[in-house]
């Protein structure tokens, strides 16, 4: 029986391929985790150098995880891009890295010449927001944000939050947290009652203060959004130095992602309903939300799109003519098919430009995936738009013209390289700005100009970053056909993939270890990117095996509508079904298959250890879902449980007994009598989408049957473990349990 502790592993005789010191490990993970992804590319104007040249800047912001420091630490580095409006001159880099401390939002003026930073800093011990304007190397403004007491904290997530310029640059435009009475008890002595208040007593002469109020609940957005609860519009004027919230918006809405309308004649931004209450957002565009217009002139605010629907990242195009968004249906699965819908600010009309791809046709486009658009995403002549997209196993950049809806790959650099992944960062007067990775390639940062709409010609892609490929790491992608009586009858004949990702060059005799992981979601993808674990995964010796099972987003609607109702079964048999086939090639060594997943990864590694018993030797599960019943009643998200159990969700009705039977019964709890596989979760003691109570519901239950399995316990996190120490140390703990277990 397992004590619990993990025993210094000792290399075994058959493990003499992969490495097992943890100090080994541990250098791995950190020589290789110091490559930085991109988080963010801006494009300035066009400056005429005084010999005649043009060249823009390029702003972009990286991130990489400093282990010593415990964080994610964020750094900006510019470039500059000689060019002729139609293709780079000459290009580089100007000047080192710096990195960023304290800026919550930042954002140049559309001319360029000034730069709005929203930042945290503090005063005598107090953490307080401040929002600045810097005009050439003066900052002319510093407004202290917490001192108004306008509003609360302002949001800088992608959900809801922006710092936006108005046209003519004399306003700016962000979401803060409403303004919240300080509540006080009912017993506080009226001579301390606002101490430390002091400012806005001098202000106001007054104290803002209720009573009784100071244990009332405030719902919130659910997952990694628990500090957001009532967003509200504000704009600051320059000038008048002047910050108002922006009422007269319906009460039943929470406002968002909004920007200047044409002429700055009000705001254009999202709405999402939140009654009768608020269910979780993140991971979630499939909430009831529309496009709304508050006219600044007349104080009306006008609802754009139906109301009906999901909509999300509207972007205006460069006539301001027509605004972009995505729309997809509500509740139903959390990740769908998004239609790219267009409104007319003149005519007032809406169109689809790309509709829902139910299967994919001839031209091999699966539709689009995706709920945020880079910042820009319309060309020049504001007739096509480009977006970048999970297209089965690699994310792909993609055109659409929208007076045809066709979509086009931009992937010119396909015949000479093997890219696995693109992602666009933004486009300005058709200078793309793109990053690119693969699994064994870490980010390299690109631009390129889009060519005219009706030239044939290939994108001439200049690298302004290079990244060295891993020479040792190969990857390939293995398609499935699922055995006939696996067919989904209702949605047959529908294949998936998996990514391979190998040390290079093993030897004949030596099989290799593979570690299992399906992702979570379920409607999501892994795609063939710079995955950190991976990589270090194929350094160490491991083959890994990530499987996109029947239901992940990428293949058309009709395989992510094929696996509601049959969640633990049709997901099950397929990663299943590529793994035994993965073990048919022979290079791997049967002995030493362990499975990882995380959330509903977390909850297919289960269902495979219940499934299969014995056949893993190890399983490592993050916040797994393990009783889909009694999670519906404590999760942000219970549309879910529903939904991926195939039944239909309404707020306002409970699961019958029948529901609630069925959701047990295709939960991994169900086959926990079966498991023989030592199993080690990692749990984020903050999660709001899978409640620790659901590691700690498998954790008893494995003890009570004697099976090996320790959990690890980390505050501070919420559902993807992502702090620095966490994720860390869970992948090491994650290596160190298998190798232990392949050789028990
Ligand atoms: C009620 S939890 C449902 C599982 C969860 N789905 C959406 O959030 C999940 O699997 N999440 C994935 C990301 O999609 C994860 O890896 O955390």
């Amino acid at each position: 029986i397992h004590t619990g502790r993990v025993e210094h592993v000792k290399p075994h005789e058959h493990m003499s391929c992969v490495m097992s010191s943890p100090g080994e490990i541990a250098r791995v993970y950190k020589e290789l985790s110091l490559y930085p992804s991109l988080s963010r590319a801006d494009v300035g104007p066009v400056i005429t150098s005084q010999y005649g040249g043009k060249y823009s800047n390029i702003y972009t912001e990286w991130s990489q995880r400093d282990l010593e420091r415990n964080e994610n630490v964020k750094f900006c580095r510019q470039y500059i891009v000689f060019h002729d409006d139609k293709s780079v001159v000459y290009s580089g880099a100007s000047g080192n890295c710096t990195e960023i401390k304290g800026e919550v939002l930042s954002k140049d003026s559309p001319s360029g010449d000034m730069k709005a930073v929203v930042r945290e800093s503090s005063v005598k011990g107090e953490d307080k927001q401040f929002l600045e304007v810097w005009s050439k190397n003066i900052k002319m403004k510093s407004i202290n944000l917490s001192a108004l007491k306008k509003h609360g904290k302002v949001y800088d997530d992608a959900q809801f939050g922006c710092l936006v310029w108005s046209h003519s640059e004399t306003h700016l435009l962000y979401v803060a947290e409403k303004k919240r009475p300080k509540a006080e008890s009912f017993f506080q002595s009226p001579e301390l009652s606002g101490v430390g208040d002091e400012e806005d007593t001098i202000r106001t002469g007054k104290k803002d203060t209720v009573k009784g109020e100071q244990f009332v609940f405030h719902e919130d957005w659910g997952e990694a959004l628990g500090d957001k609860s009532c967003p509200v519009l504000c704009i600051l004027d320059i000038e008048g130095d002047f910050v108002s919230v922006l009422d007269g918006l319906p009460d039943d809405i929470s406002p968002g992602q909004a920007f200047w309308a044409p002429g700055d004649t009000g705001v254009v931004f999202i709405g999402w309903w939140h009654e009768p209450f608020r269910l979780g957002l993140k991971y979630c565009p499939n909430r009831r939300s529309a496009l709304f217009y508050m006219d600044l002139t007349g104080g009306k605010c006008e609802q754009l799109s139906s109301g009906k629907t999901s909509v999300c990242s509207p972007r205006l195009s460069p006539d301001q003519c027509r605004i972009a968004y995505l729309e997809c249906s509500v509740y139903g699965p959390h990740m769908q098919c998004s239609k790219l819908c267009m409104y007319d600010w003149y005519t007032k009309k809406t169109s689809v430009v790309v509709d829902v791809i139910k299967r994919p046709g001839k031209d091999g486009f699966t539709g689009i995936y995706s709920s945020q658009l880079s910042p820009q995403c319309w060309s020049a002549d504001s007739q096509r738009i480009i977006f970048a997209c999970p297209q089965r196993s690699r994310k792909d950049l993609l055109m659409v013209d929208i007076n045809t809806g066709r979509c086009i790959q931009q992937r010119f650099l396909i015949s000479e390289s093997d890219i696995g992944s693109w992602c666009l960062l933004n486009i300005e007067r058709d200078l793309m700005v793109v990053s690119c990775s693969s699994p064994n390639c870490p980010p390299s940062l690109w631009v390129g100009f889009l060519p005219g709409i009706d030239s044939q010609e290939n994108v001439d892609w200049v690298t302004l970053e290079d990244s060295e490929k891993l020479q040792d790491v190969d990857w390939q992608i293995l398609t499935f056909t699922p055995p006939s009586e696996d067919d989904n009858s209702q949605y047959s004949n529908l294949e998936f993939d998996a990514l391979l990702i190998k040390p290079k060059e093993v030897k004949d005799e030596v099989k290799l270890p593979l570690i299992v992981t399906p992702h979570g979601g379920p409607h999501s993808v892994i795609v063939a990117e710079w995955l950190l674990s991976s990589a270090v995964l194929c350094r160490m010796g491991f083959a890994v095996l990530l499987v996109n099972y029947r239901g992940s987003i990428g293949y058309g609607e009709d395989s992510i509508y094929s696996l509601l109702g049959n969640v633990g079964t049709q997901d099950v048999k397929d990663v299943q079904f590529a793994v035994e086939s993965v073990l048919k090639s022979g290079s791997i060594d049967e002995q030493k298959v362990a499975v990882s997943g995380g959330s509903h990864g977390g909850f297919l590694a289960c269902h495979l250890i219940g499934q299969y018993p014995g056949f893993y030797k190890a399983c490592v599960a993050r916040n797994p879902v393990i009783n889909m019943a009694s999670m519906i009643g404590s999760t942000d998200i219970p549309d879910w449980c529903m939904v991926e159990a195939g039944f239909v969700f309404n707020t306002d009705c409970l699961p019958d007994a029948a529901e609630w039977e069925k959701m047990l019964n295709i939960s991994p709890i169900k086959y926990v009598s079966q498991v023989k596989t030592p199993v080690l979760l990692t749990i984020g003691e903050d999660d709001k989408r899978v409640p620790n109570k659901q590691g700690i519901e498998y954790y008893k239950a494995l003890k009570a049957r004697q099976i090996p399995v320790r959990l690890l316990w980390y505050p501070g996190n919420n559902h993807s473990l992502s702090k620095v120490d966490a994720e860390s140390d869970g992948f090491m703990n994650m290596v160190l349990w298998m190798i232990q277990h392949f050789s028990d």
